[in-house]
């Protein structure tokens, strides 16, 4: 009462969706590195919402979208997707969800992702959950995934490594300039690599199961 809010203020915890406070966390790491694998076990622990750009990206193939066949041919080749695209699709996810706490996996995975994400959505992230393997782990992993995806044959493999490399540790460097990253050995067995993951998280929740 009488009091002059500071409606320019950023919120200390939090950034704005539209009219929604939320908090994002990037998942990264390269192809095959146990992103997803990873944010099942966060969601049952710490009550996030996961959302996958690729599997957001795959989903919209399988719906019939105009974007479908364009889609459809950046995958096989492990091209990233512009991000208009993928911007927008991630969008409509969290607005759709009541929650206010998302883990967003396998994005930004450029300069433009990043950049583009930050000026639509104004969201900053929490962190970047960065998980650390070999190539040679990776690309086992990939082989044996068995989940009949178009992209996990060995010539496109090779294409998202390179992809990787080029266009997705500078959009890690960025973070890790501004103390963001907390990076995670991947190549341990997932029970380990969860526990490291807890100790990223639990610090910041509580635990709700
Ligand atoms: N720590 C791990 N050790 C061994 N295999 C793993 C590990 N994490 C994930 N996997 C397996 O490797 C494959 C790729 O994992 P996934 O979570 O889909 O990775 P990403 O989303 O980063 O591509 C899957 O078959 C998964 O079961
Ligand atoms: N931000 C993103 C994420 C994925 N993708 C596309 O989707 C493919 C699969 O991404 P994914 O995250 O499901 O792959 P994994 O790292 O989980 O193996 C990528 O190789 C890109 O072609 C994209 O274009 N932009
Ligand atoms: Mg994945």
């Amino acid at each position: 009462m009488g009091t002059v809010v500071d409606s320019g203020k950023k919120e200390a915890n939090g950034s704005s969706l539209s009219e929604k406070k939320v908090t994002v966390v990037f998942v990264l790491g390269g192809p095959g590195s146990g992103k997803g694998t990873q944010c099942t076990n966060i969601v049952e622990h710490f009550g996030y919402t996961h959302l996958s750009a690729g599997d957001l990206l795959r989903a919209e193939k399988e719906s019939g979208s105009e974007n479908g066949t364009m889609i459809q041919n950046m995958i096989k080749e492990g091209k990233i997707v512009p991000s208009e695209v993928t911007i927008k699709l991630l969008q409509r996810a969290m607005q759709a969800n009541n929650n206010d706490k998302f883990l967003i996996d396998g994005f930004p995975r450029n300069e433009e992702n990043r950049a583009a994400f930050e000026s639509v959505t104004g969201i900053e992230p929490e962190f970047v959950l960065f998980f650390d393997c070999s190539e040679v782990v990776m690309e086992r992993r990939l082989l044996g995934r068995n989940q009949g995806r178009a992209d996990d044959n060995i010539d496109t493999i090779r294409k998202r490594f390179k992809v990787y490399m080029e266009s997705t540790l500078p959009v890690i460097e960025y973070y890790n300039s501004k103390g963001k990253v907390r990076k995670i050995d991947a190549e341990k067995p997932v029970e380990e690599v969860f526990e490291a993951v807890k100790s990223v998280f639990t610090p910041l929740h509580e635990k709700v199961a």
